[in-house]
């Protein structure tokens, strides 16, 4: 942050480094000049240390602008506070949105400094001072140049504090600071460029269904102006000002929340208000925030992101992330690989039930009738590979930036959806069938004789089930779009698995015999159980073009409904 443009004896000046200490001093007279640094050095809450000439400032962002523009005019910290006795300060606090201190002059007398927001400062003053730095009463004209100056810089996305002092007669024993009755000194305008790829991080956000809202304690025009910069605040949407927000009925509230785009001069109150009432409405919600002031808020969200580096430690300790390098991109990162994990999850539940399924109800039909055509040795291969393997190749799937074109999960969504179901029991439907009819057909169907046929049969039946399960495994990698081996190839990990998974089949069929009770198969039968197995892939195709979820067209998509759905999209 820096003071970018400066407003004092009715004069606006643009500060740009080194050179504005000679066009400042040109512009104001000594009396002026004398007076701003007061107010800047006098009402400061940083702290300057001096090592070998090279200063620095420990402070707040919005502070250290302040003083470093005082030192940008070539005042030093040290001589202006050398002979003024600070005799109570009022520190700056985000309800209040102000600071104040008052100071022993050294000829006697007490002086009162005041600086914050800028309408609630001007709102306190009745004087200005003039060109040459003398207080005159500032008129109902004037205090309308004044608040348009403090919009055009508001408009130009600066951050503007007023700054204001007033004598107070010794007589007043009581140190008490007032609240009315000051000397407007300057406006002053700090820029805090909106950082690189926010943009594109908010339009992010808006594709995958998060809605956006800036909640902060500027000024309306200056958050309007940032929102707007960075894509938050569109046409249409709604700004507030957090007391307009604070006095509304429940009822109005809950009506107008879903329109707010941005909230300016919130207190931490009312950014926790609107985060319970979010809530209370069934949205999911993230707070990123890095002061003490946004610690409610960031404790009452589902999600609390504090900043890492500008964080306050009360942030983080109520915040449930910490974001370490304090960007907003970062915020989308964890919604990817959030929504990674969810999915990640799915794909590995849909597959493990159709797997326990198809096991479950073809070994006790077959075993009421007959018997069982799955071993006991069988079905822990088959276990394995499900539980470990299927978790190892399904669930370290990295995300992807389809992920974030998503409609996000609502918070009562059941975590098997409707498509979920759909493939479930049609695949189950297919591989049942299938593995039915060799299990009471087969002989017949395939021919098979002899002393053998029934264990050749029953290791065919294993054979045709695993491959069953291990294209499956395919089809699971993607719950709606029929194109399931997208980045399949530089998955390394998924193709490792596939090929053990194979190879160990072949090892238990050809070799394990004793073991796994198989017996080796022909090359046709081979053939036919990876036929059976790759059928599975045309299966899915027809079961994702059955339509389970409704499609739901919007225009603009402001958050609050699904985002359509279907094989389409990822
Ligand atoms: N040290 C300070 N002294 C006086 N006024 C201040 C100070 N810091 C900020 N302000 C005023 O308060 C407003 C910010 O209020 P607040 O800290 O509640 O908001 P915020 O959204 O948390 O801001 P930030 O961007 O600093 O985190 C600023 O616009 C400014 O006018
Ligand atoms: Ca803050």
């Amino acid at each position: 942050m820096v003071v970018n443009k400066v407003w004092i004896s009715d004069k606006s000046i643009e500060v740009k480094g080194k050179e504005s200490e000679n066009v400042v001093k040109s512009e104001l007279s000594e009396d002026a000049l004398s007076i701003l640094f007061q107010v800047i050095f006098q009402n400061t809450g940083c702290e300057v240390s001096d090592v070998d000439g090279k200063f620095t400032i420990f402070g707040s962002p919005t502070e250290t602008a302040i003083l470093e523009f005082g030192l940008l005019l070539g005042a030093e910290f040290k001589e202006q506070r050398k002979d003024m006795n600070i005799l109570k300060i009022e520190p700056f606090n985000s309800a209040r949105k102000k600071m104040s201190v008052l100071v022993a002059r050294p000829n006697g007398g007490k002086r009162a400094f005041c600086k914050g927001a800028s309408e609630i400062i001007l709102s306190m003053c009745n004087k200005v001072i003039d060109s040459k730095g003398e207080p005159i009463d500032l008129s109902d004209q004037q205090a309308k140049n004044v608040s348009d100056v403090i919009n055009s810089f508001a408009c130009e996305a600066l951050r503007t504090l007023c700054l204001a002092y007033q004598d107070i007669d010794d007589s007043i024993v009581e140190n008490n600071i007032p609240d009315n009755g000051y000397t407007l000194v300057a406006v002053v305008g700090i820029k805090d460029p909106v950082r690189p790829g926010v943009k594109n991080a908010v339009e992010t956000c808006l594709a995958a269904g998060i809605t956006v809202r800036m909640v902060t304690g500027d000024n309306i025009n200056t958050a309007k102006a940032i929102a707007k910069e960075c894509g938050i605040l569109t046409p249409g949407g709604m700004a507030i000002e957090g007391p307009d927000f604070r006095n509304l009925s429940p009822e109005q509230m809950m009506e107008i929340i879903p329109k707010i785009q941005v909230m300016a001069r919130s207190s931490p109150s009312d950014k926790h208000t609107l985060v319970t009432n979010l809530r209370k409405m069934g949205e999911v919600v993230a707070v990123t925030g890095d002061g003490t002031n946004d610690a409610p808020a960031l404790h009452e969200s589902d999600i609390g992101l504090a900043m890492g580096i500008a964080g306050t430690e009360v942030a983080k300790e109520n915040a449930d992330v910490i974001i370490m390098d304090d960007n907003f991109s970062t915020i989308v990162n964890v919604g990817r690989w959030g929504r990674s994990v969810y999915i990640n999850i799915q794909k590995f539940v849909q597959f493990q039930l159709t797997v326990n399924v198809v096991a479950l109800v073809l070994n006790f039909f077959s075993a009421c009738i007959s018997a069982a055509p799955l071993t006991a040795v069988q079905l822990l291969w088959v276990n394995m590979i499900m539980d470990t393997l299927g978790a190892l190749a399904l669930a370290t799937e990295p995300p992807t930036n389809e992920l974030m074109k998503r409609p996000p999960v609502a918070r009562g969504a059941s975590f098997i959806t409707k498509a979920m179901w759909r493939n479930i029991i049609g695949q189950s439907i297919y591989q049942l069938i299938v593995l039915a009819l060799l299990n009471f057909d087969g002989k017949k169907l395939l021919g098979l004789t002899g002393s053998d046929s029934t264990a050749v049969l029953n290791t065919l039946i294993f054979n045709a089930f695993v491959f069953c399960q291990v294209f499956n495994e395919i089809n699971s990698r993607d719950i709606e779009k029929i194109n399931i081996f997208h980045g399949m190839f530089s998955s390394w990990v998924f193709i490792g698995v596939m090929f053990i998974t194979v190879a160990f089949q072949v090892i238990i069929v050809e070799f394990l015999g004793a073991f796994a009770s198989t017996v080796p198969l022909t090359w046709q039968l081979w053939l036919l159980s990876i036929g059976i197995g790759s059928i599975s892939l045309i299966v899915a195709v027809f079961l994702k073009c059955i339509p389970v979820e409704k499609k739901i067209n919007i225009k603009h998509h402001d958050g609050y409904e699904a985002l359509p759905s279907g094989p389409e999209l990822a």
